[in-house]
C-alpha cells in the first residue's frame, strides 16, 4: 500500500477517562484505513467502539498516541483546525437521525451545503441528486414526521454525504431499525461507497450487518483483536 492510499493512520492510541474511577477505554490501538474502504467495527458493549469512532471523527481526543487523517496529525491541531478538518473531511450518521423536524427532507440535506457557502441552486441540485441516490426522489417535500424511521435514516445518510466528505462515520446507525430496513441501509451504503469512493467506518453490534462490509475490525476490552 502506498502512503497516498492511506486516509487514517492510528498509532499507539490510548484513551483513559478520568471522571471518577479511571477507565482505560482504548489501549495502544494501531489501525490503518485505506481510502475508499467500507469497514465495520464490532465488539461487546463497553469495549471501546464508540470511543474509537469519536476520536476518528475528531469529536474526542486521545490520551496518548497519534491519529493522522489524510496525513495530518489531528492531535497537534488547534480547536479551529480540528473543526475545519471535521467539517471538510467527515460526514456523520448517528443512531438517531437528528433531522430538523420543521424542514423537509430536501431542506435538511441542503442545510450543510448552504452553511458551507453553496448557492441555493447548487445546494438544491446536490441535495436532489443525493436524495435520488438514497431512493427518496418522491419524498423531497416530506418532513421527518411524514417519513418512516428507515426513510429518515436515508435522509440522514444523504445529509452526511452533502459536502462530499472523505470519510463517513456511522455509530449504530441502524440501531433503531428492524432487520429489513437495516439491511437496506447497509446495501445502500455499499452502493454509495462504490459510487463515490468515500471511506465508510461503521460501528455495529450486529455481526450479520458487519458481514456486509469489506473489513471487520473487532475490539475487545479496548484492544483490536482482529482486523
Ligand atoms: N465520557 C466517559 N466518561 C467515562 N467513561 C466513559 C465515557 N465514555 C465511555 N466510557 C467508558 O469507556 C468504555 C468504552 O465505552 P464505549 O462507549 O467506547 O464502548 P462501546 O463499545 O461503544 O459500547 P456500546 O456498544 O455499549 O455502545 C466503557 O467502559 C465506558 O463505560
Amino acid at each position: 500500500m502506498s502512503v497516498s492510499d492511506t486516509i487514517i493512520e492510528i498509532k499507539d492510541l490510548s484513551k483513559i477517562y478520568k471522571n471518577g474511577a479511571e477507565v482505560h477505554a482504548l489501549k495502544s490501538v494501531n489501525l490503518t484505513v485505506s481510502k475508499g474502504e467500507f469497514m465495520s467495527i464490532i465488539g461487546p458493549s463497553g469495549s471501546g467502539k464508540s470511543t474509537l469512532l469519536h476520536i476518528i471523527g475528531i469529536l474526542d481526543t486521545p490520551s496518548k498516541g497519534t491519529i493522522l487523517i489524510d496525513g495530518k496529525d489531528v492531535s497537534k491541531m488547534s480547536d479551529s483546525q480540528r473543526s475545519r478538518t471535521r467539517n471538510e473531511k467527515l460526514g456523520f450518521v448517528f443512531q438517531y437521525h437528528h433531522l430538523l423536524p420543521d424542514f423537509s427532507a430536501l431542506e435538511n440535506v441542503m442545510m450543510p451545503l448552504l452553511i458551507s457557502g453553496k448557492s441555493d441552486k447548487e445546494a438544491k441540485n446536490i441535495a436532489e441528486r443525493l436524495l435520488k441516490d438514497v431512493g427518496l426522489e418522491d419524498r423531497l417535500d416530506h418532513r421527518p414526521n411524514q417519513l418512516s424511521g428507515g426513510q429518515c435514516q436515508r435522509v440522514a445518510v444523504a445529509r452526511a454525504l452533502a459536502n462530499n466528505p472523505d470519510i463517513v462515520i456511522g455509530d449504530e446507525l441502524t440501531g433503531n431499525l428492524d432487520t429489513k430496513s437495516s439491511e437496506m441501509i447497509y446495501d445502500l451504503l455499499r452502493k454509495l461507497n462504490s459510487k463515490y469512493q468515500q471511506t465508510f467506518i461503521i460501528v455495529t453490534h450486529d455481526p450479520k450487518l458487519a458481514e456486509k462490509t469489506d473489513r471487520i475490525v473487532r475490539i475487545v476490552d479496548g484492544q483490536i483483536v482482529s482486523s
